[in-house]
């Protein structure tokens, strides 16, 4: 077990390992001696900057890039939260299983594997407008689990989630983790009509007040008003952060994983490259909080790690140009300059 308690959870998130400043030095410099003009990559050279940097080489590379998609669901659901009926996380985590899901192709598309991640799918948290949707030791489970996914073979992860209703509990995570009111966190989600998001903003404005009193660490935020599958990618880009693994974080579910993480130590992001800008609302927020700026602007809003993955293919290309271009030197250019 990574995360042994509740306090371990909180000193290791506290203990934050830095980036290798030599291999981004190594890297910087590396970037200015190959044959194009200083800065014209743009932001594919912060990309492979920021690579090397953490995965504490000079030459960055995707070898071992994988897609985790962790699965939960919610009790939450039985206030009409989602437009789709919650047994379609079961449904569409068998999809995932038969390779049909759009996190199939985009995967392979970007030539990364892809691991599902179940996490008692038969067995919805609590309703956390009553109860904290988890008991501390479902929490750590849960986190757990999610550590456990990401290997140290890996040199690259993309996270992604499923589970009906995730869009409200990710509201609610933001919320109490940065403040703001429900309404300005909650968002049509799968795509439910103005009534529906009424009923959305009722529930994280009633899981507000219930937990209002309550501790607000990290943990007890995640296990109060998140999911398992956030748990999950919480404790994945924790892991992650530990291994020296660079995160590539998909949409507004994903990175409401963090939000609780944030508040702690806003330093837990700077592993983390934010994918793209999804289409609900409240993405373009967090990301700003974050101070993360998103590499694409898609529309798209589809979650299980879809936009992350979609950048993978940005992030190859920016590691094919640093590893594989040649230098002035080596292109017999150097004695024009
Ligand atoms: C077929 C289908 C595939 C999905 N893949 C991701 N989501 C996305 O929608 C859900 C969140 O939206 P809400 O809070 O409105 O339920 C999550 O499962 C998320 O990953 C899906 C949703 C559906 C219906
Ligand atoms: O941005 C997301 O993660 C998202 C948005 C809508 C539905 N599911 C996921």
């Amino acid at each position: 077990m990574t995360f042994a308690s509740p306090v371990a959870f909180a000193s290791a998130l506290a203990d934050l390992k830095a980036p290798d400043c030599a291999a981004r030095s190594a890297a910087l410099s590396r970037q200015r001696r190959l044959t194009k003009p200083a800065g014209s990559l743009g932001r594919l050279e912060d990309i492979a900057v920021f690579f090397a940097g953490w995965q504490g080489r000079e030459q960055p590379r995707i070898q071992q890039g994988r897609t985790i998609v962790f699965a939960g669901n919610h009790g939450i659901t039985v206030h009409g939260v989602s437009a789709f009926p919650a047994s379609v996380t079961a449904g569409m985590v068998a999809n995932f299983r038969a390779g049909g899901a759009a996190i199939n192709a985009l995967s392979g598309a970007a030539g990364l594997d892809l691991a599902v991640v179940p996490l008692e799918i038969e067995r919805p948290t609590a309703d956390f407008t009553q109860s904290p949707a988890m008991t501390e030791d479902e929490c750590l489970a849960a986190l757990n689990a999610g550590a456990a996914a990401v290997g140290s073979d890996l040199d690259t992860i993309v996270l992604g989630e499923m589970g009906i209703g995730n869009s409200t509990a990710a509201a609610a995570l933001c919320a109490r983790s940065l403040g703001g009111d429900a309404a300005s966190w909650v968002g049509p989600g799968t795509g439910i009509d103005s009534a529906g998001i009424d009923r959305k903003v009722a529930v994280v404005d009633r899981a507000l007040a219930h937990h209002d009193g309550a501790p607000r660490s990290a943990f007890e935020t995640l296990r109060r008003v998140g999911g398992r599958e956030t748990a999950a990618l919480a404790g994945a880009i924790l892991r992650a952060r530990q291994l020296g693994i660079p995160v590539l974080l998909d949409g507004f579910i994903c990175c409401s994983a963090i939000a609780p993480l944030f508040a702690d130590n806003p330093a837990i992001v700077d592993h983390c490259l934010a994918g793209h800008c999804s289409a609900e609302p409240g993405h373009e927020r967090l990301l700003g909080q974050f101070g993360l700026d998103p590499l694409l602007r898609l529309d798209m809003r589809l979650g299980e790690g879809s936009g992350a993955a979609v950048v993978a293919g940005v992030v190859r290309a920016a590691l094919a140009t640093h590893n594989e271009m040649a230098t002035f030197n080596e292109a017999g250019i150097a004695d024009a300059l």
